[in-house]
């Protein structure tokens, strides 16, 4: 998949494309309807399927810290978006040109002149524009003028719950895993870089493969037994804490990972954690010696929930 990384690097090769637009955070079976509708129809028009999205969103650039959390890290948008098929992906940073650009600037200028879009593929609900002004009806009469061909993606729904981010969000708040598996399609999981810590895991008896979340995810801090892959490879049961470690006073958010076995040196390596089950929230323990005591427990846990959770398809990568 090519990544363009800012409007700015778009070129004249980038012109002819089908494209679907969105923030696809979760990546959830109404994003992925989209990304579905857009390869078809690149496949009959032999064209590349792209698709564009925010950074930040439009919800952080406008509520700044009052913005809900994210469903994903962008590293793990990405990664599902390059597993989704696309051949490409446009970040356009969300900015103050962007936030006040008009709907007709959007389609005229955007759209046709610069990624010269032979179809576009957006959900029901889509708008775009200076204040939300274009809408549907605004899009269909574009596409009418300019001759690309419009599709319209209706709402996706599990059971009668409506596919959204809002959704995922309030189900990961929870924790209601299950829920969270019906919304994504697939498991919840966190992917990225395996991060140096303060190397106290192996003196607890616990080492801990460190990601570092520059800010916090919409999933419930605490103690979940987790499967884990390293660079794609074969899962690992283990135990994971998510959260800021309040019995050793860090502030920044980390996903901490123990595997069941002997992995080695995997500092640098790309480690994906699925959450399986959640056990409990995090805690401040009066001394290391507790903490450590109760991580032991935890894994005990995991142990058993994972025992009863055998993985649904061991050979899958994600
Ligand atoms: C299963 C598990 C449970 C944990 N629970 C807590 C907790 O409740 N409170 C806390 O402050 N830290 C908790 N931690 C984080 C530990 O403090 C951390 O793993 C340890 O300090 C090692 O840090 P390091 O990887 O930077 O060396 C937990 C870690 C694991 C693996
Ligand atoms: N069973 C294991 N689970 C997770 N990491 C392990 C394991 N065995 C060895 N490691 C290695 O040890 C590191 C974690 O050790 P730890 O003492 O917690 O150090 P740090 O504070 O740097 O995370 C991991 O990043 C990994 O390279």
């Amino acid at each position: 998949m090519e990544l363009i990384r800012g409007l700015q690097n778009l070129r004249a090769q980038h012109r002819g494309c089908v494209l679907t637009i969105g923030n696809f955070d979760g990546m959830h079976r109404g994003h992925q309807a989209l990304v579905q509708r857009t390869l078809q129809i690149a496949g009959r028009l032999g064209l590349p399927a792209a698709a564009m999205t925010f950074e930040p969103t439009p919800r952080e650039y406008f509520r700044r810290a009052d913005a809900p959390p994210r469903v994903q890290t962008l590293r793990s948008k990405l990664d599902s978006l390059a597993h989704s098929g696309l051949q490409r992906v446009v970040i356009a940073r969300f900015s103050q040109a962007l936030s006040t650009m008009s709907a007709e600037t959007f389609v005229d200028d955007l759209l046709v002149r610069q990624l010269g879009v032979a179809a576009v593929v957006v959900g029901h609900d889509f708008r775009y524009g200076r204040q939300r002004s274009g809408d549907e009806a605004h899009l269909r009469a574009a596409a009418a003028a300019h001759g690309f061909e419009l599709s319209i993606v209706d709402k996706v729904c599990v059971g009668d719950l409506r596919c959204s981010s809002t959704a995922l969000r309030e189900a990961l708040a929870v924790p209601d895993l299950p829920r969270v598996g019906d919304l994504l399609g697939r498991p919840y999981t966190v992917l990225g870089r395996v991060r140096r810590g303060l190397q106290l895991g192996r003196q607890l008896g616990m080492p801990t493969a460190n990601i570092d979340l520059v800010r916090p995810l919409a999933v419930r801090q605490g103690v979940y037994a987790v499967r884990a892959r390293i660079d794609g490879g074969p899962a690992w049961d283990g135990v994971a804490s998510l959260g800021i470690r309040p019995t050793i006073g860090i502030t920044r958010c980390l996903l901490e990972t123990h595997l069941f076995g002997q992995p080695g040196d995997i500092y640098g390596r790309q480690l994906e954690v699925e959450f399986v089950a959640w056990l409990r929230p995090e805690l401040k323990f009066a001394s290391l010696d507790e903490l450590s005591a109760r991580m032991q427990q935890d894994a005990d846990d995991a142990r058993g929930i994972l025992a009863r959770n055998p993985q649904q398809n061991p050979s899958a990568t994600t």
